[in-house]
């Protein structure tokens, strides 16, 4: 029986992976949950799983819990401290890191350092602070399972081969919700149409992340930790149909990809079992039916933020962590109506253009990095949404 603490229970990751949970009841336990603000879908995850700790945002959110929850036998803790019980429970085996945002780095990292492997989602924790979790997990001797669906194809991709024989890395994108259109008709895109992903049901940040490809951008700099592969040797290529999941190129021009339909229950079941597979009851995929498979490069004119993003990876040091704290502030002000859709990038360039460079080190070289860049796009957001 694997124990499991699932940190980000209640959002769409967090809710696949107790589904997988659900469908092998004798291979799983969950042993503690952390949820945001979703108290109502927290105590029903309680009443499901029966862990026996769950965490909330808040003091007042962990009351309102208790008392939807009544006389179950959970303990019920909240913010900071209550996360990191949660990542550091007691005999834990797997921590699923699946919270959205930078807000997932520490419990990642306080589930590092007690030792426990994790199953990562929070792409964000690995594009802020790379350097130091990757050298934290290194040093407790710790993995670090991909769940996001292009990295567990990369990672399925590179088993049984040896990584000095890897050339390139090449990650998919399905090109977003506006792939095909012109750039003077995404002036006026709206929040509904942005998340409104073609392939993938997820939730709001990503989504928009996706629709600007900047979650293709994350995704390099999530593959240059998770694989210790140079970004000039990550490509990205459109794939619309987000069947293939991503490929590895080796030096012998061979090119090992892996294929699957887009239900992220496939990747969350690998990463919870690896290296077993687990007998998934899904929709087999059925290439002779599907739509044919095509493949482009990335426009990047049309979506700089991609661009950016390799900028910034290329730098190094703490400016992915300014990329990525700009991008969150700029899609949040995007989501509540505050900054057009084309301003995102803006926003992201004006914090990189005079962004202090800095090393990573320690967990307060991050900090400090990502607090000074909200700062600088909060600004950036209220000269460039006023100017519409
Ligand atoms: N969805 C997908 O298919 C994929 C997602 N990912 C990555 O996985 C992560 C999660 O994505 P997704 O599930 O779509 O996101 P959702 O928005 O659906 O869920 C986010 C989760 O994080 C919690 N949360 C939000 N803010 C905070 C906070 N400040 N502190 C603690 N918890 C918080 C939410 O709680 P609540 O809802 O209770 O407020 C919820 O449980 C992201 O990093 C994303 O990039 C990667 C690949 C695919
Ligand atoms: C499901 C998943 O892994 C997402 O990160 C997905 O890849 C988003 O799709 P895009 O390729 O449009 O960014
Ligand atoms: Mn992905």
């Amino acid at each position: 029986m694997k124990r499991l603490s699932i940190l980000g229970s209640t959002g769409s990751i967090g809710r696949s992976v107790l589904d997988v949970v659900r469908r092998f009841p004798g291979r799983f336990q969950v042993a503690a949950l952390a949820a945001g603000r979703n108290v109502a879908l927290a105590a029903e995850q309680v009443r499901e799983f029966r862990p026996g700790l769950v965490a909330v945002l808040t003091r007042g959110l962990a009351d309102e819990l208790a008392g939807r929850l009544g006389d179950a036998a959970v303990e019920i803790r909240h913010g900071k401290e209550g996360y990191k019980a949660v990542a550091e429970a007691d005999g834990v085996d797997l921590v699923v890191s699946a919270m959205v945002g930078a807000a997932g780095l520490e419990p990642t990292l306080a589930a590092l350092e007690a030792g426990r492997d994790v199953a990562l989602a929070n792409k964000e924790t690995l594009v802020t602070a790379g350097p130091l979790v990757t050298r934290i997990a290194a040093e407790r001797g710790r993995r670090i399972l991909p769940v996001d669906s292009e990295h567990s194809a990369l990672f399925q991709s590179m088993e049984g081969h040896r990584r000095c024989d890897v050339r390139r890395l090449v990650l998919t994108a399905s090109g977003g919700p506006f792939r095909g259109r012109p750039r003077s008709e995404l002036a006026g895109v709206t929040p509904e149409e942005a998340v409104a992903h073609p392939n993938w049901s997820m939730g709001a940040k990503i989504s928009v992340d996706s629709a600007t490809l900047m979650n293709k951008g994350l995704e390099v700099i999530e593959a240059r930790w998770l694989f210790d592969v140079p970004v000039d040797r990550i490509d990205v290529l459109v794939h619309p149909q987000s069947i293939v999941h991503s490929m590895v190129e080796y030096v012998d021009g061979s090119v090992v990809a892996q294929m699957g339909i887009p239900d992220m229950r496939i990747p969350i079941a690998y990463a919870l079992a690896w290296p077993e597979r687990l007998p998934l009851d899904l929709p087999r995929l059925d290439l002779a039916r599907a739509e044919p498979l095509t493949f482009e490069p990335p426009d990047l004119e049309r979506f700089p933020c991609l661009a950016l993003a390799y900028e910034a990876a290329r730098a190094g040091g703490t400016a992915p962590t300014a990329l990525n704290a700009a991008n969150e502030v700029a899609v949040e002000a995007f989501l509540g109506g505050r900054l057009p859709f084309l301003a995102i990038p803006r926003v992201v360039r004006a914090v990189l253009e005079d962004f202090p460079a800095g090393r990573i080190e320690r967990l307060e070289d991050v900090l400090s990095a990502d607090a000074l860049a909200r700062v600088r796009a909060e600004a950036a957001v209220e000269r460039l949404g006023a100017a519409g």
